[in-house]
């Protein structure tokens, strides 16, 4: 091919349009195909591919007919004649259609005749399979083409294997452009006044026989036409609006990228961008003209550019792009070899025995080198390195583990990389954030990517991280919330509340994508309105698990960016699904304290496996609502304080029951006021029993590093046990009646002495015999801190080596579904804190 760029610039009036199999293969597409090449500028060359999935088809009847399948292989046939006449049916009518289901009829005929030689012959070599192949282009070539004229649009269905000349490889032929500018100049003039329907993706080689490009091909044959005829312009027509910022398969907020050079489109595709074939930049390297990328479904949609100059804003987006099924080879240096280095050595002996290198940490000197091969290739190249280091191996100076496979290779495009400070650091740091082990980091890259092969098993959180870190303004964070009763409840209204100022103010989009009650599940990872939560939850029929299985749903949480699992229930038995949440990469946010409450060891492999995956678990709200309570212990233990003594009154609930009964009000009239207002545990006995509190106590111990358990706390219960046997609440609130006269009697006398009944609790770390925790009703005289507590009022007293003489307190609301849900957010914004986006 000439280097010489002006020789060949691009000058004539043609334009070129590729249509892929997307646009023409799929139902109720073509029409929109067939008006926008009626609205084009002329003239106009229309380059298309096969429908739909037809190629993968054809591949796959090759495929069972070399295995002897003659069914297997039908069937694929069938498929593709199937989709070739539903698609001509929506386009073509009557005689039209007749002759045009004639015309496949008669592309198909041979290549059935060559499927059933491959059956006999029990072989279908690479030649055979592009002749197989290259029948998906001609059939919808000839479609558009009719298509066009049954609609006055004068066109023409040209086979590309007419003019394009390419060398003998068969599955990624390499086009000659003099010969085919041969063949084409004198085709040309027969084109006037019409448009031609060329067929992509395959060509006719040297000899004569069939050829193919290479998969994607059929963009490589528009930009090669367009270099051919001196096109200025060539637009690519597909299913997205443009090149995005990454897959949108893998990627929901993914969004097009404007404009980018030719040699960030070249190294997206390098480096595993389907929609381009990766040769489809150099005819446009050579002509300089540009290549449009524009979405058939969304013609008005502005696409993407892309040319030589790119795309001039310094703030500019960039792409992630990942290449998957692949391995990464070590040599490992175990003491310096004596011998010439190792580098050019491992590269010969890959390149001889023809394994790709898609890149790796190597140099000519290096002592030790990590390169990473197709996966498919990984034993052979193990085996090829190992010969070629046998002398070394034998004197151990290196070793050569096995492969290490599946990985991916994740890749940030930025034609800006040189520009923008630590591009690098950011991308690296991103991925450590959410605790992706990066194996390899990619050398010898281009200036303008940057490039790493991590797990395959977290391809997804990767490129979702790296994609966030540098082209979203928000922090996104996806939310499946557990239980939605008071806190829950709540929460979702201060969602739907707030949603506006935390985007435009602190950057963080909160999506709420799922919601689990006792009965249903309902999970949209596009969102979920919370304001139309109760409806739509309320419309899903109830499984046959009751509480349904949220396993499954962990899962798809996993795939969204900064997944976080809230948990407001008071249930039993979360602590699994915090574990199972943990390992998928997702992070816990929890008001329920159940979980924390779990034997010491139990508790502490929790809190390790949410180290180890690098997930957090907030859950302030277990201890006095959204009172800081738990982050200022957490930060006087931190800053190497000595706690002495912490005491409080934890309970918010228990805290209105005191109250009220001091007030005079009668104890069954107290407890019921109290669960109205959402102060109590769903069952009122969890609080008079005093086992709440002792669980909020063992919360706060534990934050010390005490090894207890909830049997170490000794609890006395606000009202005898015998009266707290009573499983459903409402008969149990009934039952408390009978204790009324006495408790009221039992409150005149504190009143009498001056007192008043508190429910405290006391953590004493350095108690003579061991550390001691104990909860129970105390009736405090009028000095005590707690005695002027209001209401739900909770508190708690820390008294430590600096704060001895005036102890640290925390007080105020304590209890409350609106306070405890605020405090759940602010959980969830504190996690959002670690995993900040572009801005
Ligand atoms: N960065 C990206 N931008 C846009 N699309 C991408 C990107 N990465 C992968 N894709 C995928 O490429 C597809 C378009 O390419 P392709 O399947 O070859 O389309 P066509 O059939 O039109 O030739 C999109 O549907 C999308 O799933
Ligand atoms: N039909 C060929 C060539 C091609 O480029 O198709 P598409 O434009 O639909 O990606 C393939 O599937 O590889």
């Amino acid at each position: 091919m000439s280097s010489n760029p002006s020789h060949y610039a691009a000058s004539s009036p043609w334009c070129v349009y590729k249509f892929g199999g997307s646009s023409v293969g799929t139902p109720g597409r073509l029409p929109r195909v067939l008006s926008l090449i009626s609205e084009a500028q002329r003239p106009l060359a229309v380059v298309v591919s096969a429908l739909g999935d037809t190629t993968d088809w054809l591949i796959s009847a090759a495929s069972a007919a070399a295995r002897g399948d003659e069914a297997g292989s039908g069937a694929e046939l069938a498929q593709v004649r199937s989709l070739a006449r539903s698609i001509a049916g929506t386009v073509l009518e009557s005689a039209v259609l007749t002759a045009h289901e004639k015309t496949v009829e008669q592309l198909l005929a041979p290549i059935e005749r060559l499927l059933t030689g491959v059956e006999l012959t029990r072989e279908c070599t690479p030649a055979t399979l592009d002749e197989v192949l290259s029948v998906g282009e001609r059939i919808s070539s000839e479609l558009v083409a009719r298509a066009l004229t049954a609609r006055g649009i004068p066109a023409l269905a040209v086979d590309a294997r007419t003019f394009l000349v390419t060398d003998e490889t068969a599955g990624a032929a390499r086009v000659d452009i003099e010969a085919s500018r041969a063949r084409l100049t004198p085709l040309v003039p027969g084109w006037e006044g019409k448009v031609p329907v060329i067929t992509g993706f395959i060509a006719r080689s040297h000899q004569g026989r069939t050829t193919t490009l290479g998969r994607n091909g059929s963009d490589y044959t528009a930009t090669l036409l367009s270099w051919l005829l001196g096109a200025r312009q060539v637009t690519v027509w597909t299913d997205v609006p443009g090149v995005m910022t990454a897959d949108p398969a893998l990627v929901g907020d993914a969004y097009p990228v404007p404009r980018m050079t030719y040699a960030e489109a070249l190294e997206l595709a390098h480096f595993g961008t389907r929609m381009f074939h990766p040769r489809t930049m150099i005819p446009l390297l050579e002509s300089g003209a540009a290549l449009h990328i524009r979405g058939t479904t969304e013609p008005d949609a502005p696409g993407t550019r892309i040319d030589a100059e790119g795309n001039p804003d310094p703030h500019r987006p960039t792409s992630v792009t990942s290449l998957e099924r692949l391995a990464l080879l070590h040599v490992e240096s175990l003491r310096p070899t004596l011998n010439e280095p190792l580098g050019h050595r491992v590269l010969q002996a890959l390149e001889a025995a023809r394994i790709t290198v898609w890149g790796g940490t190597l140099s000519a000197l290096a002592p030790s080198i990590s390169l990473v091969v197709p996966q498919a290739q990984a034993e052979r190249a193990h085996a090829v390195l190992e010969e070629a280091l046998r002398g070394e191996r034998e004197r151990r100076e290196v070793r050569v583990p096995p492969p290490h496979a599946p990985v991916t290779l994740v890749t940030l495009v930025a034609e800006s990389m040189g520009h923008r400070p630590n591009v690098a650091g950011r991308f690296f740091h991103a991925l450590g954030n959410v605790g992706v082990n990066v194996r390899a980091i990619l050398q010898g890259a281009s200036s303008r990517s940057v490039s790493c092969a991590v797990d395959a098993e977290d391809t997804a959180v990767a490129v979702r991280t790296v994609h966030s870190a540098f082209n979203l303004n928000e922090t996104e964070i996806n939310v499946l919330l557990v239980g939605k009763g008071t806190v829950g409840g709540r929460l979702l209204a201060q969602l739907a509340e707030n949603a506006k100022t935390l985007k435009a103010r602190h950057g963080v989009a909160l999506r709420l994508v799922g919601v689990v009650d006792s009965r249903r599940a309902l999970f949209e990872p596009r969102g979920l309105p919370p304001a139309e939560v109760h409806a739509r939850l309320a419309d899903v029929s109830p499984g046959n698990a009751s509480p349904p299985d949220v396993r499954p749903l962990l899962e798809r949480l996993s795939r969204l960016s900064v997944p976080v699992l809230v948990d407001c229930t008071a249930a039993d038995g979360l602590e699994t699904l915090y574990a199972e949440a943990f390992r998928r990469g997702i992070h816990v946010v929890a008001a329920n304290k159940k979980p924390l409450a779990r034997p010491w060891k139990e508790c502490e492999s929790l809190h390790g496996l949410a180290r180890a995956h690098f997930r957090t678990w907030h859950y302030e709200t277990t201890v006095g609502a959204s009172l800081p309570v738990i982050e200022t212990l957490k930060n006087l233990v931190r800053t190497g304080d000595r706690v002495e003594r912490i005491e409080g009154c934890f309970s918010g609930s228990l805290g209105a029951i005191c109250h009220a009964l001091m007030d005079g009000v009668p104890l069954s009239q107290a407890v019921r006021t109290a669960r109205t207002n959402g102060y109590t545990e769903p069952h009122p006995r969890d609080d008079l029993s005093g086992l709440d509190v002792a669980r909020k106590a063992l919360i706060l111990a534990r934050e010390l590093g005490l090894e207890l358990e909830l049997e170490d706390v000794a609890v006395e219960p606000l009202v005898p046990p015998e009266h707290l046997r009573e499983e459903d609440p409402e008969a149990f609130l009934r039952t408390l009646g009978s204790l009324d006269a006495d408790v009221s009697a039992q409150v005149a006398r504190y009143r009498a002495a001056g007192r008043s009944l508190r429910y405290l609790a006391q953590i004493l770390p350095n108690a003579p015999g061991g550390p001691r925790v104990k909860v129970g009703p105390v009736a405090v005289d009028a000095a005590h801190p707690a005695t002027g507590l209001k209401g739900a009022e909770a508190m708690v007293s820390f008294f430590t080596e600096r704060y001895r003489e005036f102890p640290l307190i925390v007080r105020g609301a304590g209890a409350g579904g609106d306070v405890t849900a605020a405090g759940v957010l602010a959980d969830i914004l504190r996690l959002a804190q670690n995993v900040r986006g572009r801005r």
